[in-house]
Parts: structure tokens; sequence; C-alpha cells
């Protein structure tokens, strides 16, 4: 049985098959922003992000959210890191409805959606593959989505295109120039980051987490372009409610790069 979110293969039956489920630097977390420490090596070392525009991005569908993969040279340093971080992959996590789909909360709050940019420390390892279960392995910026009028003109040009990938397995590849830096929100000096792990299975304990205080706004219609996504082919379920609930922070200490 493959995992997923449901009510036989969902986040609570999954550490039967990946025992670092009941592990103690699981993501997600709930993000409690008075219980974080401010720390000023943080901002005495900025994140530095250095994305590039991507030919042909590849969106794929692969049957549990929305991806899309990087083959330019785009990487960030600074903050947390040590060393520089190469973009991998781009995807999200969303609800049913307004009210869930964020894996991180926020003092309790779950946003409608969550963009996850995932990177892979290429200072110390070849590849994401290699990286994905060491412990400094990865870095996942984690921004959260809100509901506005306006659609985000950056995730248009995905949204815009996503009934060309409403089925499991089906990929298309964004024709012009895409770069991803389009998709952060304008202040990326505010963040929360902590050590934690892929919030799906293999749910390897390999990622420091910086999630973005300011969120990016979308359209509602955007969001009904992420629920109208397919988990197989013709006829299958919707994908929503993609989310792992928050885990326990335990001992790990939540720092923030602002006071
Ligand atoms: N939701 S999340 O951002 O925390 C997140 C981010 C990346 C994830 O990768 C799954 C994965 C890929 N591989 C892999 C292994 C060997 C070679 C190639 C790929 N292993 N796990 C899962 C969750
Ligand atoms: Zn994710």
């Amino acid at each position: 049985a493959t995992w997923g979110y449901g009510n036989d293969n969902g986040p609570a039956t999954w550490v039967k098959s990946f025992p670092v489920a009941a592990g103690t630097r699981q993501s997600p977390i709930d993000i409690v922003p008075t219980a974080a420490k401010c720390d000023t090596k943080l901002t005495e070392n900025p994140l530095t992000v250095n994305y590039s525009p991507e030919p042909a991005m590849e969106l794929c569908n692969p049957g549990l959210s929305v991806k899309a993969n990087i083959k330019s040279k785009s990487v960030i340093k600074g903050g947390p890191l040590e060393g520089e971080y190469k973009l991998e992959q781009f995807h999200l996590h969303w609800g049913s409805a307004d009210k869930q789909g964020s894996e991180h909360t926020l003092n309790g709050k779950m946003f409608p959606a969550e963009l996850h940019l995932v990177h892979y420390n290429a200072t110390k390892y070849s590849s994401f593959g290699e990286a994905v279960d060491k412990p400094d392995g990865l870095a996942v910026f984690g921004i959260f989505l809100k509901i506005s009028d306006k659609p985000h003109q950056g995730l248009k040009s995905l949204t815009d295109v996503l009934s060309e990938v409403q089925y499991k397995d089906k990929s298309i590849n964004i024709k012009q120039e895409y770069n991803p830096v389009c998709l952060l929100p304008d202040n990326i000096n505010k963040y929360w980051t902590y050590l934690g792990s892929l919030t799906t299975p293999p749910l390897c304990e390999s990622v420091t987490w910086i999630v973005f205080e300011e969120p990016i706004e979308v359209s509602e219609d955007q969001m009904k372009a992420f629920r109208a996504l397919c988990c197989g082919e013709c006829g299958s379920a919707p994908i929503v409610d993609n989310y792992r609930p928050p885990l326990p922070l335990g001992n790990r200490q939540l720092r923030a790069s602002f006071q």
C-alpha cells in the first residue's frame, strides 16, 4: 500500500513503513513566534538568493502534489546555512477549503496552502539523491499562501496551465523563461528556522527549514486550479488536503531572524 493522505494511508499510518516518523526532528511544526529565539547571527550573515531563469521549466503531476523540476543553477546561502544550497524543485500543499492546507501553522492557524522550494547542499553533496538523507543535506523554503482578490502573477504562469497536468504522471514544459525568484515574498529577511525533516515519506531528518513570515497572496481562482488536479487518471479523486499536521518541536530551538 503506498502512502497518501487518506484514512487508510495517511500521516498517522506512515510510521509503519517509515519509523523515523516518530523521530525527534520531524516536520512540520506549529510556529509560535513568542517561543522563537531572535538570533543576531542570522542577520549578521543575511540569507542570499541567486536564482536564474529556467528556459523550459518542467511542471509535473506526481499524483500527490504539483511539482516543478529545476535544471538551471539557482542557489542560496547565508542565514542558518553553511555552504551553498542548489534549488532542485518546488511544489505545494493545499486544502479542500481555505481554512486548511498549509503544513506549518502559525500560532495554531493554518493557511490555505504552503509552497516549498527544495534545495540540496551542493557544497558537500553531488546530487539531491545523495543529500536527501544527510542531516545537513537539504534546505527548504516554506512560504505561506493567503487569499487576496488579485492573482499572484508569478504563480499565474503555473495555475494557467494546471489543466494540462490534471492527471497523474502528466508533465509539460513552461516555455517562457521562468525565474522562481518571482515566487518569494518581498521581504525574505524575516523568517523562522529550525532543524526538521521531509514532510512526506521517506521523512528524512535532513532539512534546515526556513519559513518566511510574509505570505504570498493568491486568488480564490488560483486555489480552485490547484484543487482541480487529480490523484490519478480521469475521474480520480482531486488532490486536496495533501498536508501533514504539525509534530512536536520537542527539544529543538526555533530561531527567528527578526525581533
Ligand atoms: N514536503 S517537503 O518539502 O518537506 C519534501 C521535499 C522533497 C521530498 O523528496 C522526496 C524524495 C525524493 N527522494 C529521492 C531519493 C533518492 C534519489 C532521488 C530522490 N527521496 N525522497 C519530499 C518532501
Ligand atoms: Zn512539501
